[in-house]
């Protein structure tokens, strides 16, 4: 069955060549509005399942990911990159590398102009992003094209303002469509999230909930409860951003989310040397998310392979702290 029949529509993405052609016979009635680029309607569940099973491996999932792990006595490492930043195509390679350099998961920003829980270095990276024309578009139809390539899951990162302007049935779609296994929101709250998690249940997307040093114990269980893959621990209060060393509240985090969940907690925040991975995986994080380090590194270099071959040597030290 030909995957993507000849249509006349075609979508150009403005930050790269790539067409997505939509299927014409399996055209979503609920076509997102366009923002400023024609919309790229995912498919129905039909060609979802047709696509999925013919054009990617079987891509294991978040939740396998930890348990295998789990089995082998490690630790996973979870980068998180800016898509677009420099440009698309280098994320494109870049995913590809921090697969091939050991990421167990890949955490993959979407940029937004507001990015409020963000510091300096991701809310520059946005920016970059931006300027270069990246929208969700551009970046699920490259997706679709690598995600068949890697071994590890993307879990997509997205303000919650971004999905609801292409509207939730769109965006859990065309996540499946790319085969994205994850999605995380760090601004909506868990009250809320309920309808949001019924949608990603529904496309097979984890939607993984947030729990900070600030969270009550008994709304902690509940984030845990709810939470999909993993639960994302925020390290620290504040914005992201490198920090000299990990909060020593953590340790005790950890020792209560343990109490209430068994599922995997990732720690994230600040994390950015060799000691920090270390101290994290000897007080029993299940995970470890370096976002700021990795994206300062890529984006101001002087060139993409230049910044590349950074995060390579980055990626390499942090690894060799892990079990
Ligand atoms: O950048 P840091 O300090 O290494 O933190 C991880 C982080 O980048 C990533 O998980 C993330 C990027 N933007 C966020 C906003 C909120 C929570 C988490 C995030």
């Amino acid at each position: 069955m030909a995957l993507v029949p000849n249509t006349s529509s075609r979508f150009i993405s403005p930050v790269s060549s790539r067409v997505y052609i939509p299927p014409t016979n399996q055209l979503s009635k609920t076509a997102a509005p366009s923002l400023a680029s024609p919309a790229l309607t995912p498919p129905t569940s039909l060609a979802l399942k047709t696509s999925l099973s013919l054009s990617s491996p079987a891509l294991i999932g978040i939740s396998e990911t930890f348990s295998n792990l789990k089995k082998q006595g490690k630790v996973a490492f979870i980068p998180y990159i800016t898509a677009g930043d420099p440009d698309l195509s280098t994320t494109a390679k870049a995913l590809k590398l921090l697969d091939r350099w050991g990421a167990d998961i890949i955490e993959l920003g979407l940029p937004y102009s507001d990015p409020l829980a963000d510091g300096p270095v991701i809310q520059a990276s946005s920016k970059r992003a931006l300027t270069k024309g990246t929208n969700p578009r551009a970046v699920f139809s490259m997706l679709k094209e690598v995600v068949p390539q890697l071994s590890c899951p993307i879990a997509i990162f997205s303000y919650y303002n971004l999905i609801v302007t292409h509207n939730m049935d769109w965006f859990t779609s065309a996540l499946k469509y790319c085969g994205v296994q994850g999605l995380i929101v760090p601004d909506l709250p868990f009250e809320e999230s309920a309808s949001l998690r019924k949608e990603a249940t529904r496309k097979n997307v984890d939607l993984v909930q947030l729990t900070t040093p600030t969270t009550e114990k008994h709304r902690m269980k509940a984030i845990a409860e709810a939470s999909e893959g993993f639960v994302y621990l925020v390290s620290s209060v504040g914005v992201t951003g490198a920090r000299p060393s990990v909060n020593p509240q953590v340790q005790y985090l950890l020792e209560e989310i343990k109490e209430v969940t068994t599922k995997p907690v990732a720690v994230g925040f600040g994390i950015s040397k060799p000691e920090h991975v270390r101290q994290l995986s000897l007080w029993g994080a299940d995970g470890v998310i370096v976002g700021s380090a990795i994206v300062k590194l890529l984006g101001e270099a002087n060139s993409a392979e230049e910044g590349l071959r950074h995060v390579e040597s980055f990626m390499t030290s942090l690894k060799k702290a892990l079990p």
